[in-house]
Order: C-alpha cells, then sequence, then structure tokens
C-alpha cells in the first residue's frame, strides 16, 4: 500500500481542486499554506480568489463596495478558471497585491496534481461544483477579528481604527454572503479561545461529514500512554457523531497542547500510506489543534481522492470510460 496514492494522482488526468472558503482574516491563506507543506510543494499549487476582484483598494474607496460582495468579484471568470484547472489545463489569471491595493498584470497559472484555491466566495453557487473537496475555516469573531486587525495593520498598511471601522461594516455583508457558505462543506474547522491560559493553543473542533463509502482502513492511531506520561500541560480531547446542516458529521476536538509523541504514529501512518516524504507538522514538543485539524483534512483528503481513484478504475475495468 505504500505511496499508493501517490501513484494514483500522478496518473490522474487532470487536477484535483480543494477550496478553503471563510471570512476575511479567518486563517484561509495561513491554512493553506500548512496544507501545502504537509502534501508537498512538488504536488500543490495554490491561488486566492482575491485576485478576482473587480475594484482596487481606492476606487472601493469611492464606490464604497466591500471585497464581500459578490458583484465586485469575477466569480463568473473564477469559475472558467477552475473548471479548466480541473482538467489540468493552465489559465492567465488577473493578480490582485494586497501591498500596493492595486492590480498587477495578469500572470500564467500551471496546475499541479493538486489546486488549493481560497477566499471569500470559494463555495459560492457555481464555484463550488468545481471542487473535489470543499473547506470552510470558521474561527469565533474574538479570534478572527484579532487576527484582521494585527494582519492589517502589520502586512497591509492599514490604521488599527480603520480596520475596526471596517469590521463592523462588513458584518451583515458576512452574514449575507459568507457565512451561509459552510452548509456547503465537507470539512469546517470551528476555532475558539482555549479553555486553558497556554500560549499558541486553542479549542478546534473539526467537523467532518461522514464519508458514504467504506474506509480504506488507514488506521488513526493515538498513543494514550505518551499522553499521559508525557503530557506536563492541560489538554482535552472530545469525540460525537452529530448532524450539522442535515449533515451526518463527526466533530473532533482538541483544546490545549498535546505531546507530538501521542500522534507520532498517526502521522508516520498517513506518511506511509500516501507516500509524501515529508513530516506532516513541524518537529516541536507539542502540537496544537489546528495542526492536528491539518492532519484530519490530510487523512480524509486521502480517503476521498482515493475512493475517486477506486472508482475510476472500476468504471475502466468495466469500459464505461
Ligand atoms: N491557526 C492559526 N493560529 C494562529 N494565528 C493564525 C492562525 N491562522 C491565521 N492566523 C493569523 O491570522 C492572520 C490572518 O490569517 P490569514 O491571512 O491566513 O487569513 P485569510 O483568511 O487568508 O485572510 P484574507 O482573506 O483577508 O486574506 C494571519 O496573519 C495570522 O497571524
Ligand atoms: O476581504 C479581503 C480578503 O482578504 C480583503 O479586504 C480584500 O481582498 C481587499 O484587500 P485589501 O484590504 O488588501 O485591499
Amino acid at each position: 500500500m505504500l505511496g499508493e496514492f501517490r501513484r494514483r494522482l500522478e496518473e490522474y488526468e487532470g487536477s484535483l481542486i480543494i477550496g478553503v472558503a471563510g471570512d476575511s482574516g479567518s486563517g484561509k491563506s495561513t491554512f493553506t499554506k500548512s496544507i501545502i507543506n504537509l502534501l508537498g510543494k512538488d504536488l500543490v499549487s495554490s491561488f486566492s480568489l482575491d485576485d478576482y476582484h473587480t475594484e482596487d483598494r481606492e476606487t472601493r474607496k469611492k464606490t464604497g463596495h466591500l471585497p464581500l460582495d459578490p458583484k465586485i468579484n469575477n466569480l463568473k471568470l473564477a469559475a472558467e478558471h477552475l473548471s479548466a484547472l480541473q482538467k489540468g489545463n493552465a489559465i492567465i489569471k488577473p493578480v490582485y497585491n494586497h501591498k500596493t491595493g492595486k492590480f498587477d498584470p495578469p500572470e500564467v497559472f500551471e496546475p499541479k496534481k493538486i489546486v488549493i484555491v481560497e477566499g471569500l466566495h470559494t463555495l459560492y453557487d457555481e464555484l463550488r461544483n468545481y471542487l473535489d473537496l470543499k473547506i470552510y475555516v470558521d474561527p469565533s469573531k474574538d479570534i478572527k477579528w484579532l487576527w484582521k486587525i494585527k494582519r492589517d495593520v502589520e502586512e497591509r498598511g492599514y490604521k488599527k481604527e480603520d480596520v475596526i471601522k471596517e469590521i463592523r461594516a462588513r458584518e451583515p455583508f458576512y452574514k449575507r454572503y459568507i457565512d451561509f457558505q459552510k452548509i456547503y462543506a465537507d470539512i469546517v474547522i470551528k476555532i475558539d479561545i482555549s479553555k486553558f491560559s497556554e500560549e499558541d493553543s486553542y479549542s478546534v473542533e473539526t467537523i467532518l461529514k461522514v464519508l458514504d463509502f467504506p474506509l480504506s482502513g488507514i488506521e488513526m492511531p493515538l498513543s494514550l500512554s505518551s499522553l499521559i506520561n508525557t503530557s506536563q500541560k492541560p489538554m482535552m480531547i472530545s469525540y460525537r457523531d452529530d448532524f450539522y446542516y442535515m449533515k451526518r458529521v463527526s466533530r473532533i476536538t482538541f483544546d490545549g497542547l498535546i505531546p507530538h509523541e501521542a500522534i507520532d504514529s498517526l502521522e508516520r501512518r498517513i506518511m506511509e500510506y500516501t507516500g509524501f516524504e515529508n513530516y506532516i507538522l513541524e518537529r516541536s514538543k507539542y502540537v496544537n489543534g489546528t495542526q492536528i485539524a491539518q492532519l484530519l483534512v490530510a487523512w480524509y483528503f486521502v480517503e476521498m481522492m482515493n475512493n475517486i481513484f477506486r472508482e475510476i478504475e472500476n468504471a475502466r475495468e468495466k469500459n464505461i470510460y
């Protein structure tokens, strides 16, 4: 079974598309970068739907439009591009530069075997039809606003009071155009303040839509003895079955910091199975809930895609293709 996923992926005609949606400052790009690291840069390329805004920063100041409004995003072009990428074709896409607030010249984007598209409207209307895996990142308001203020002031050159004003103006648009997209997600990642006071720790709940095909048998080992013997920090793990927007889901929550040793064999199992040579998570003594969520997403993605590959292979054997 070693590296079976990688072999099948390499033989796959076209590209698999992962979509990551969520509000501004909700951690979409950060999450996307971590997924690229764990699946490997040679296999994954990514872009942001921010590139499909139709108004630059100066124009938005004059019109009063907000980027969350689908009308000021060229979603039709984005859908055409996703369709081309799914077939494995390159596209020439617009480029929005967050440093200058203006558009740079369009660029050629070559898809790798896996393409991640992240943005405010990734699961909106037609766009979600082109996605093989749909993810929604959903931090609580307090966390999201804290992250956004810090990022916009430090990296995008905004004044703190302007970011706060914009956050207030955006909320109704968020409710109307962004929030509902989680209904369509295969995986929702909810991030909340930790019950414990450890630095860098959040309470992270991963809500996974129950897959409707038999799983391939990849084990999910979690070393309880490592947890008990090595954990000097408070932490909590919980699991429950539930319904989420009428879909059967599994809810898995990690809060606090978990000794890396406890999830070591789980990480190795995924690496062996996928043939990915990189360690999935950074080598550190402890891992936090968002890192565990990344592991769960990697495992879920591999299971889903293996099912797609199996279906294609079965159909080929029956000469349907
Ligand atoms: N898991 C995380 N743990 C700690 N901080 C995080 C995490 N995810 C994101 N952040 C912080 O939040 C900030 C915003 O995240 P990011 O840029 O990924 O959001 P985004 O959803 O892509 O935003 P936008 O759509 O506005 O570009 C980052 O600069 C980072 O400091
Ligand atoms: O909601 C957003 C997604 O990141 C941004 O505000 C939007 O892309 C515009 O970017 P900028 O504020 O850098 O002009």
